[in-house]
């Protein structure tokens, strides 16, 4: 019998999983897992959970939350030299990782993945930024306007879902103003003042699924956003046009392919890490090759294969 390890966070999304974790189980067993769970108790915890589960050698760990959730136990494998497969539940409120592998966001489809999908190997970026190495899997990125997914409170979240997102940004946008920034990234760099920067592994972003539309799972590179300043009608101009992935060639728009970036920032810039605060700037960004590996659906896997 393999050995999964559930690790979920009961606050994540409208909060429920718990009541569908019988019939998780006995999907698992009978996909001969034996299974066991851990309720994250908060921040940071699903990071020890992951650690122990990979001391005790678990074949398979499954991330039952958010994209914080995912985070936190990627930060618990990454920097391992043993890392278990990665499964997904995603039953956060965005869940923009789940998007970009094509998980489905029903409980029993996510469970299908993991007993009848594939595991493959996909990039995931490391930053290092005050003093600290920290890992992340979907995105990072930094400017007043992603500064609002850590700022929205739980409860809201349950109640709204990602439309909390969305009145807290739309709260924000007067008060949005461009940051001064110098970001190198292969050998380029642009400076100059900024509305927001991306470095994204998946195309998926904040739920919108055409942001990176270039981006690939493992291809060992990120996809780099650069927005410069703009002005408040522009801005939101953008974004709507963002909301169709019709963003992408805009004059204020610098996209481009990088593996290693560096963001300097005069006045601290907060970073955000698939949705959670990650530390101020300035930061180093590495992508890591395919460094886990995590279930997909098969077709995915084709796909990825054959390099699309
Ligand atoms: C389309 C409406 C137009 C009207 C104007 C609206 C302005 C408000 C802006 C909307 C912001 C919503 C962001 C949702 C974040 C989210 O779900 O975020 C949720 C995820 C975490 O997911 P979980 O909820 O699963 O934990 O976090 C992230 O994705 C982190 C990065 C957030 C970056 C947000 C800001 C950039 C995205 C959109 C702007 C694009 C600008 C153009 C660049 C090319
Ligand atoms: N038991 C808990 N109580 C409160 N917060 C928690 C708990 N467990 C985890 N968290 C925090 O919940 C946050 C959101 O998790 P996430 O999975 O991204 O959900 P959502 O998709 O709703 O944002 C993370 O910052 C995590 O640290
Ligand atoms: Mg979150």
């Amino acid at each position: 019998m393999k050995r999964a390890r559930i690790i979920y966070n009961p606050t994540s999304g409208r909060e429920l999983f718990k009541k569908h974790l019988p019939d998780v189980l006995i999907q698992l067993e009978q996909a001969g897992y034996e299974t066991s769970c851990h309720a994250t108790t908060g921040a940071g915890d699903a990071t020890k959970a992951a650690r122990a589960a990979v001391e005790r050698q678990f074949d398979l760990v499954i991330a039952a939350g958010g994209d914080g959730t995912i985070h936190e136990v990627v930060n618990g494998i990454a920097s391992q030299e043993y890392r278990p497969k990665l499964g997904i539940i995603p039953v956060g409120t965005t869940n923009d990782f789940a998007r970009a592998i094509a998980v489905p966001r029903t409980i029993e489809g996510a469970c299908e993945v993991i007993t009848t999908g594939e595991a493959v190997p996909i990039d995931i970026g490391c930053v290092m930024n005050e003093g600290k190495t920290r890992y992340f899997i979907n995105i990072a990125g930094g400017g007043r306007l992603t500064e609002l997914t850590y700022e929205v409170p739980s409860k809201l979240k349950t109640m709204l879902g990602q439309l909390a997102y969305y009145l807290k940004g739309i709260e924000m946008l007067p008060s949005i103003k461009a940051t001064e920034a110098r970001i190198e990234y292969d050998g380029k760099v642009y400076e100059g003042e900024i509305m927001l920067f991306l470095v994204s592994l998946t195309n998926s972003v904040g739920g919108f699924e055409k942001l990176a539309p270039d981006s690939s799972l493992n291809d060992g590179m990120f996809d780099l956003i650069i927005l410069k300043k703009t002005n408040l009608a522009e801005f939101i101009r953008i974004v709507t046009l963002a909301s169709r992935g019709e963003h992408i060639n805009d004059p204020n728009l610098i996209y481009t392919k990088a593996n290693r970036i560096k963001v300097t920032a005069p006045n601290n810039m907060q970073l955000n890490l698939d949705g959670e605060y990650g530390g101020l700037l300035p930061g180093e960004f590495v992508n890591l090759y395919r460094h886990l590996e995590v279930f997909v659906p098969k077709e995915k896997a084709e796909q990825m294969r054959a390099g699309f």
